[in-house]
């Protein structure tokens, strides 16, 4: 099998993550901007969580070389990511302290803790599948919204994000993310047990990702 598998097994809720309302307004600039920064916040705290899952794949390795695999996207997330979200946030008057204290919406806990435990429970494979929809969806919304004709940059007061996820950093860490997991998914066959159990983790995940989105729009009502 290989991720693309994982897709077509939730087709549905693939495409109701990666075409949200809540992306297609940030492209337009429409979106609610409470509802962004609820988002914002939730997110950067998600992240916090997603890289400590990052780090339990160091940890689900055994070779070197396997150690050495999850580094280049860790950094991206603790660098690149997280400063976008700190940044943002301060343009609004937030500091990143008042971030760290911000408490956890139940859709970041429930999700962030479902790839860990995931993760734990299983082996490196069911953690990184418990991880992909994450990377891949926002590749695929970013790439989406790069060639989108309603997409507005100018003047968007969201074009940080559309920007961040679209671009080249971004775009070719999640590509060496799906080489990685395709390799992994390689000798799995999926009419069979294992290769079930992996789509129905991918499954959640995705699902919890239309969950993150709403929990964002649900903030501005
Ligand atoms: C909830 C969520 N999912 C995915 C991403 C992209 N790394 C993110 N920043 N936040």
């Amino acid at each position: 099998m290989n991720y693309q598998d994982l897709i077509s097994y939730c087709q549905q809720d693939w495409e109701d993550y990666t075409e949200h309302d809540f992306v297609n307004q940030l492209a337009t600039g429409d979106l609610n901007k409470y509802a962004f920064f609820h988002y914002l916040k939730q997110d950067y705290l998600f992240l916090k969580h997603y890289a400590r899952a990052y780090a339990l794949a160091v940890f689900k390795s055994s070779t070197l070389a396997e150690m050495r695999e999850p580094l280049p996207g860790l950094n991206a997330l603790l660098e690149s990511e997280m400063n976008h979200h700190i940044e943002y946030c301060q343009t609004w008057g937030l500091s990143a302290e008042e971030m760290e204290a911000e408490p956890e919406d139940f859709g970041t806990v429930c999700y962030t803790r479902y790839v860990l435990d995931t993760g734990m429970a299983g082996d490196r494979t069911d953690l990184f599948t418990a991880l992909a929809p994450c990377a891949i969806g926002y590749a695929v919304v970013g790439q989406r919204l790069g060639q989108w004709p309603e997409t507005k940059l100018e003047g968007n007061p969201y074009r940080s994000w559309v920007e961040l996820y679209s671009g080249e950093d971004y775009q070719s860490g999640v590509e060496e993310t799906i080489r990685r997991l395709n390799a992994m998914l390689e000798e799995i066959p999926l009419e069979s047990k294992r290769g079930h159990r992996l789509c129905e983790i991918f499954k959640t995940a995705t699902r919890m990702e239309v969950a993150f989105w709403e929990q964002g729009m649900k903030a501005a009502q």
